[in-house]
């Protein structure tokens, strides 16, 4: 066993009450050279022996949520917008992430939308929220509840309605293999929660324009 291995097996069965260090860059490559060998490849051969170092670098990018704070994202509001109060919603939000179960990515379009009271985010921020749960390990649930969850803590609006629409790769590469099958998930709060008109309002602006 390579040392670079025996450290991180020890690192990987420090005590469960205790959060394991972070592994080295070092460690993270040389568990991908484990993996290469269990895809049934050699890891030495000449095509792969850079991958340990891209993979390890790609995680950093499909993982980057982790390094992101949602409140520090939404800090900034203008609040001279003369009085607007009405919806908010930007569409079509395009993000990828991956499944907690297997790692693998799912991908699709987040709709979010709010009422503002004390006033608004830059509509940027609002794609950038999605980004920073997207590049984690998610399930679609979770991800639509920590968006919604996020927009309540940051600006007090009288609602928020986040819809997540996906495809999620473990379904269609492998499994019960069923391409093209979409997930969709809503997550409600305040007016859009109490009032089943507000439901219907954001689902027509979300689909306006669709044919
Ligand atoms: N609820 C939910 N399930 C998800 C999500 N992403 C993947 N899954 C599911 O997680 C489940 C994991 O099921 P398990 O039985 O533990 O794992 P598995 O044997 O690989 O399951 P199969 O995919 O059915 O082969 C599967 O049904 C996946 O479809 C998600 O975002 N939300
Ligand atoms: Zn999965």
């Amino acid at each position: 066993m390579s040392d670079v291995v025996k450290s991180l097996s020890t690192r990987l069965t420090t005590a469960a009450d205790k959060p394991a260090p972070s592994p080295t860059r070092e460690e993270a490559e040389a568990a991908v050279r484990i993996l290469l060998r269990w895809a049934g490849d050699d890891p030495s051969r000449e095509g792969l022996q850079d991958t340990p170092k891209r993979v390890v670098k790609a995680f950093r990018e499909f993982y980057s949520g982790y390094d992101e704070d949602p409140s520090e994202i939404l800090d900034k509001i203008f609040a001279e917008v003369e009085g607007y109060d009405d919806i908010v919603l930007v569409r079509d939000i395009p993000f990828y992430s991956h499944c907690e179960h297997h790692m693998v990515p799912f991908f699709g379009v987040a709709h979010v939308a709010y009422y503002p009271t004390k006033g608004v985010v830059g509509l940027s921020k609002l794609a950038r929220l999605v980004d920073a749960y997207a590049r984690r390990l998610q399930t679609q649930e979770t991800m639509t509840s920590q968006i919604a969850k996020a927009m309540v803590a940051a600006l007090e609006p009288r609602g928020v309605a986040v819809m997540i629409e996906a495809e999620h790769m473990c379904m269609s590469m492998r499994g019960i293999q069923k391409a093209g099958a979409l997930t969709l998930t809503t997550q409600f709060t305040g007016i859009f929660k109490e009032d089943p008109a507000e439901q219907v309002r954001f689902l027509t602006l979300v689909r306006n324009g669709r044919g």
